[in-house]
């Protein structure tokens, strides 16, 4: 009752008011049991042999393929600037290197935006290709370029594929996924994003001795992507979607090949429960899958609101605690702090970025919530002690020092930046790439667009605002400054961010029904952990 209310208050229209109250006495439909049914079925393979498994393991590492080259191409631009030198016509200034960066990020935001319009027109496993074509199409045109405007255009249509690619890839995980490893496959997902980009400065450092280096490493990014294309008769369209486009029959071949220990009676059951959830969806939908139906769905049905605003905030948190100023500038922040490696030094930031997103594989299905609150508050606390150390090293806004450091101050650098890593990898690093899920099948592809659109936004924010930041407030500033944002994230999570780990993706709906339902979550989940005791 109280949500008619704030559709009133904000002037809905009758029709509007129409769709939103629909959605609200569906949402309040008992869902309860049949979900709790649903994560029954779907964990039938769990009890069942790895080789049982095998086939959705095939498609989560192929779909991953993506993660890949996200991570390859966000991290390759750092170690490419170095080589550049002269290549592009003139050696580069300050601010054709920060175009070229964030181009990236400003294609990733269009890409996103992009895919919302053909994701359920065209499916899920058609829009990770046409990524593919924009990753390849993207390569091999910066590999040749001879000039900045060809070299931003080619970072612009990679960007557009990473868009495309990061809107795509964890949905159609989490879609084939069964609901109990679905956290896990995600992450490894962002295992390959961040792997990526381990790669991708390993390579730097081994093509930093080759003649014109920086072409193949741009080059080697389109391998990934002509592997990914041909892995595509391998992995399948997802079951929901399959579902959602009236191919019953398709959708059950898919099911069955996802949990071939399943006796027929489950597939059919889950098959039936996907069926209702879509049906639910599509009967909103009144024969036209319109992207502004989405957009209303999206924004006055509050209980789709509030998903969104979880998914979003969280996604922004990622963001703006200043992950990727370090990623981006580690190597000239290790070189202010004594070492003689950058390249080698930019490696220390993305392999423990990538050593603790595999810790994160084993926690991320035992609570993605927990997770979040449990190590959150390592960030700012990390952050202000990189604070501390900063403030007594003297660093111009290029990051060069200028001065005598102390070595506890130089110490202390190192060790709060490489706490800091640890603690993002291990659950803020990974996790709002999980957030999909939060969202109603009906808004899922428009929302995980604007939850994209959100992370790449944020990048962009951040990747060109550190070194003004750093002339502003100095570098200590700068780092107070994110760790009020990180403890503000943290708190953010507390209030809004549900318990989601384990939970079938057809009854997450349900959570966000009257508020953010954090301690409904909580309640399903002893629930559901009930459930399967008794079971046992
Ligand atoms: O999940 C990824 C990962 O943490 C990367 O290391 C980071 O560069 C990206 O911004 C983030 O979205």
């Amino acid at each position: 009752m109280q949500h008619k209310h704030e559709a009133m208050a904000v002037g809905a229209s009758p029709r509007t008011e129409r769709i939103r109250s629909n959605a609200e006495d569906q949402c309040h439909a008992d869902e309860g049991p049949q979900a709790l049914e649903l994560e029954h079925v779907e964990q039938t393979p769990f009890y069942t042999p790895v080789y049982s498994r095998k086939y959705v393991w095939t498609c989560v590492l192929s779909a991953s393929i993506g993660g890949i080259l996200f991570g390859y191409d966000t991290g390759v631009i750092s170690s490419a600037l170095v080589l550049f030198h002269s290549d592009l016509g003139h050696p580069l200034d300050n601010a054709e290197k920060q175009l070229l960066t964030s181009l990236t990020g400003g294609g990733a935001f269009v890409g996103a935006l992009l895919a919302a319009f053909v994701t359920d027109a065209v499916g899920r496993k058609m829009v990770i290709g046409i990524g593919c074509i924009w990753f390849t199409v993207g390569s091999v045109v910066a590999a040749s370029a001879y000039s900045v405007l060809l070299m931003g255009i080619a970072r612009f249509i990679i960007g557009v594929g990473i868009g495309f690619e990061t809107m795509i890839t964890p949905i159609y995980i989490a879609e084939l996924s069964p609901s109990s490893l679905r956290g896990r496959m995600i992450t490894i997902y962002s295992m390959a994003v961040t792997g990526g980009q381990a790669l991708a400065y390993a390579g730097g450092t081994i093509f930093s001795h080759v003649d014109l280096g920086w072409r193949y490493l741009f080059a080697l990014g389109a391998l990934p992507a002509l592997a990914q294309v041909a892995l595509f008769p391998v992995y399948p369209e997802t079951p929901r979607h399959l579902i959602y486009r009236g191919r019953i029959e398709d959708s059950v071949v898919v099911l069955q090949q996802l949990y071939p220990r399943s006796p027929p009676s489950d597939i059919q059951r889950l098959g039936q429960i996907i069926r209702e959830d879509v049906n639910h969806s599509v009967s909103f939908d009144q024969g036209a899958r319109r992207l502004m139906w989405s957009c209303k769905q999206l924004w006055l049905v509050p209980s789709n609101l509030r998903s969104l605003i979880s998914a979003c905030g969280l996604m922004a948190v990622q963001q703006l605690c200043g992950f990727n100023s370090l990623m981006y500038y580690s190597a000239t922040l290790f070189a202010a702090v004594g070492l003689t490696n950058p390249t080698a030094a930019s490696l220390i930031v993305s392999g423990t970025n990538f050593f603790f997103t595999i810790v994160a594989l084993f926690f991320v299905d035992w609570g993605r919530r927990r997770m979040l609150v449990w190590t959150l508050w390592g960030l700012p606390l990390a952050l202000a002690m990189a604070a501390v150390a900063f403030s007594h090293i003297p660093l111009n806004s290029a990051l060069e020092l200028q001065g005598e450091a102390p070595s506890w101050a130089k110490a202390l650098a190192l060790a709060s930046l490489s706490i800091f890593v640890s603690f993002y990898a291990i659950a803020l690093g990974n996790i709002p790439w999980t957030a999909n899920e939060l969202l109603a099948l009906e808004v899922r592809a428009l929302g995980t667009s604007l939850l994209t659109m959100v992370c790449w936004g944020c990048n962009i924010i951040v990747s060109a605002t550190f070194l003004s930041l750093v002339g502003r407030l100095t570098a200590a500033g700068a780092f107070g400054l994110y760790a009020g944002l990180c403890f503000a994230g943290w708190l953010l999570v507390i209030f809004t961010y549900p318990e989601t780990a384990g939970l079938g993706l057809e009854s997450i709906r349900e959570i966000f029904k009257d508020g953010f339902g954090i301690r409904f979550a909580n309640q399903r989940q002893r629930t559901r952990r009930h459930g399967s005791h008794s079971r046992m």
